[in-house]
């Protein structure tokens, strides 16, 4: 995970704060930064739509951002736009405007749908959230068929398989273009596993694979670096708070929906990778939910390398522990039935 994205942003902070100290009034936040490329984000004025839209106008790779909702996007899209930095802003609020946002997109960000509230399963959200996937991608294939799709909706398990059946209807199905982004999993995974170890949690790495709701998430401990010396029960409480993530926080919400701004900055730091990723930047490897190469599933969260055309290798889950192991033989037949379920859906609507 590289958070360079923040880090051209504080330089040019810093070098913003040094030129105040010589009185110079008026800088900009960042520079210019490769090719030009478009981001639209789905579900925008929602609550991880508004700081995601922050986040993705405050990343320098970005010449144009579209902001769509069914409702609400113009004040989102005017509000972000007066910040100085490199993107043109533009809001587009109900169906008819879909189109627009979409056309000549690089990457299509989607956090449209409804969240969880304490007692709910992701997957309780599938007869709503189901329907929303479907009728957006359906417009995707018809407008960007090109570009690299994030899924944040959930349940990820199901929509993303979703998404494939829509695109493949649609004749424009490419493996390589769409991911369900589970990079809060690891953000997670990250911070719980650098506070037990007293890490610094800038150098720490947690490969998280399997899927996106409760035992489907498998953290790989036995593959973090820089190595901590835990118990077994220590790692059993560090794999299950990371897989409960997402609940701890519906239910310190309290009935006011999930994560939303762990869960902006996660997407943005994984459609940052995307946008290197099309620029060519080497190496650049995230844990995502993509067609798998790796397991007999239809759809694995693996470690992905990321190229010009989207996902450029699927990587091996790696050497696991015995307990990973016997995760592993436990979350398929879940995430097998959510991936059923998803291609169910997009097959008989
Ligand atoms: N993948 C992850 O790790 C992760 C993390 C957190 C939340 N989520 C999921 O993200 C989704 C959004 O969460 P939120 O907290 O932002 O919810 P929210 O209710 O605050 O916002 C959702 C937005 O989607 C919009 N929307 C609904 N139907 C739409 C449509 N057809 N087209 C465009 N926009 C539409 C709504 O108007 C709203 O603004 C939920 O499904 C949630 O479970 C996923
Ligand atoms: O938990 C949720 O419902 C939202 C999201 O999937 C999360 O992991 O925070």
């Amino acid at each position: 995970m590289r958070p360079s994205m923040f880090r051209s942003v504080q330089s040019a902070i810093a070098r913003s704060n040094a030129s105040s100290s010589a009185r110079i009034p008026c800088r900009n936040y960042s520079v210019d930064s490769g090719p030009e490329r478009k981001v639209a984000v789905l579900g925008a004025a929602g609550g991880i739509g508004q700081p995601l839209a922050l986040l993705m106008k405050m990343n320098p790779l970005v010449s144009k951002l579209a902001l769509y909702d069914i409702a609400g996007t113009p004040g989102v899209a005017a509000d972000v736009s007066h910040i100085n930095t490199r993107s043109e802003v533009a809001g587009y609020a109900g169906e008819d405007q879909l189109g627009k946002a979409l056309e000549g997109s690089d990457v299509v960000i989607i956090p449209a749908g409804v969240p969880r509230k304490p007692g709910m399963t992701r997957d309780d959200l599938f007869n709503i959230n189901a329907g929303i996937v479907k009728s957006l991608c359906t417009a995707i294939a018809k407008y960007c068929p090109n570009a690299l799709v994030n899924m944040i909706s959930n349940p990820v398990n199901s929509t993303v398989p979703i998404a494939a059946e829509v695109f493949k209807k649609a004749g424009t199905y490419d493996e390589k273009r769409l991911f369900g982004v589970t990079t809060l999993d690891v953000v997670r995974a990250k911070t719980f596993y650098a506070g037990k170890a007293n890490l610094n949690v800038a150098e720490v790495n947690v490969p998280v694979v399997g899927g996106h709701a409760g035992i489907t998430i498998l953290p790989l401990f036995s593959q973090a670096t820089p190595k901590a010396n835990f118990s077994d029960e220590d790692i059993k409480a560090l794999t299950k708070r990371t897989q409960d993530g997402g609940t701890e926080v519906v239910e310190a919400k309290a009935g006011k929906g999930s994560a939303t701004l762990s869960m902006a900055y996660a997407g943005a730091l994984f459609a940052d990778a995307c946008l290197k990723g099309l620029n060519g930047v080497p190496d650049v490897v995230e844990c995502s939910y993509v067609q798998s190469a790796v397991t007999e599933l239809p759809f694995f969260a693996s470690k992905v390398r990321l190229g010009k055309n989207g996902v450029d290798e699927v990587l091996e889950l790696g050497p696991l522990s015995d307990y990973e192991k016997e995760n592993l033989k436990a979350l398929k037949p879940e995430l097998e039935a959510s991936i059923e379920k998803g291609i169910k859906f997009a097959s008989q609507s």
